[in-house]
């Protein structure tokens, strides 16, 4: 089970923030206490996911973490010979996510067949796939490098496949910014974080998690060649987005 996450409970020297065994061990509860709208957002990427899904066709899960992402899928698509290739750089979160995923295996039958693989989704080779995820994923990627990995994606998907593409957006207009930054630090103190776990956590992801405007991914996705973006949901500042090719 998951820890409640105290990382930075107590006061301690900046240092970038990366997925590192202490992470996987508090990750549910950080992410859900972090992020507004997470579980609604993880539980309709499956139900989104099984209109795109095509039988004997891959489904993608990029930077997979726990495998959330990919254990919604497994709960709502139903596609004859489809098959989840998770994929995540942290080796810390891929083990436990093998673990999670086997959990899931030994209490269902029928679900897909799901791999999951240790590799930086910048060099790895993707096969044709009908649907590809991204849920707070692309942040972390290095902003020069985006438009390229998009363009890769672009080009593994099927004809009627889609991304589903899940980010912390910011916003052009500062007093807009502002108010939803400050919601979002309120969600935070809501969901029990101090002041100082708030301002430690944000110095830590300065360097490492950089944000887009909603316009700067439209733009972006169109670059890579997709040519209808459908934003399905918003909470806050983080929104999730359905790509098409
Ligand atoms: C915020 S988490 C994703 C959360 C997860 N998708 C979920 O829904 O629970 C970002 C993940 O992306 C992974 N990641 C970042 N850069 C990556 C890369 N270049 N290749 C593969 N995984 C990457 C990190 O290790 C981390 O697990
Ligand atoms: O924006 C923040 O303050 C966050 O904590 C966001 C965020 C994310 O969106 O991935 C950052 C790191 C953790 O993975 C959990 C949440």
């Amino acid at each position: 089970m998951s820890e409640a996450d105290r990382l930075f409970a107590s006061p301690q020297p900046p240092a970038d923030f990366t997925f590192n065994e202490d992470v996987v061990r508090v990750f549910p509860d950080m992410i859900k206490r972090s992020v507004p709208g997470y579980p609604t957002i993880v539980e309709n990427l499956g139900v989104i996911a099984a209109r795109f899904a095509q039988p004997h066709s891959r489904l993608y899960d990029l930077g997979c973490s726990l495998g959330a992402v990919t254990q919604a899928l497994r709960r709502h698509v139903r596609a004859e010979g489809a098959r989840v290739v998770a994929i995540d750089n942290s080796t810390a979160m891929v083990t436990r996510c093998r673990e999670y995923l086997s959990a899931q295996d030994s209490m269902h039958e029928e679900l897909l067949p799901v791999e999951v693989v240790e590799a930086d989704i910048l060099e790895v080779p993707l096969e044709p796939a009908s649907v590809i995820a991204l849920n707070f994923t692309l942040q972390f990627i290095a902003p020069e490098q985006r438009l390229g990995l998009l363009s890769r994606l672009r080009a593994s998907l099927l004809p009627g496949g889609a991304l589903l593409l899940s980010e912390k957006i910011r916003f052009p207009e500062t007093e807009t910014q502002a108010l939803l930054n400050g919601l979002h630090l309120d969600f935070k103190r809501a969901n029990g974080y101090s002041e100082l776990e708030i301002a430690q956590k944000r110095t830590a992801l300065e360097n490492v998690m950089l944000t887009d405007t909603l316009d700067e991914h439209r733009a972006r996705l169109q670059a890579a060649g997709f040519t209808t973006v459908v934003p399905w949901f918003q909470c806050l500042n983080f929104t999730s987005l359905i790509a098409l090719p």
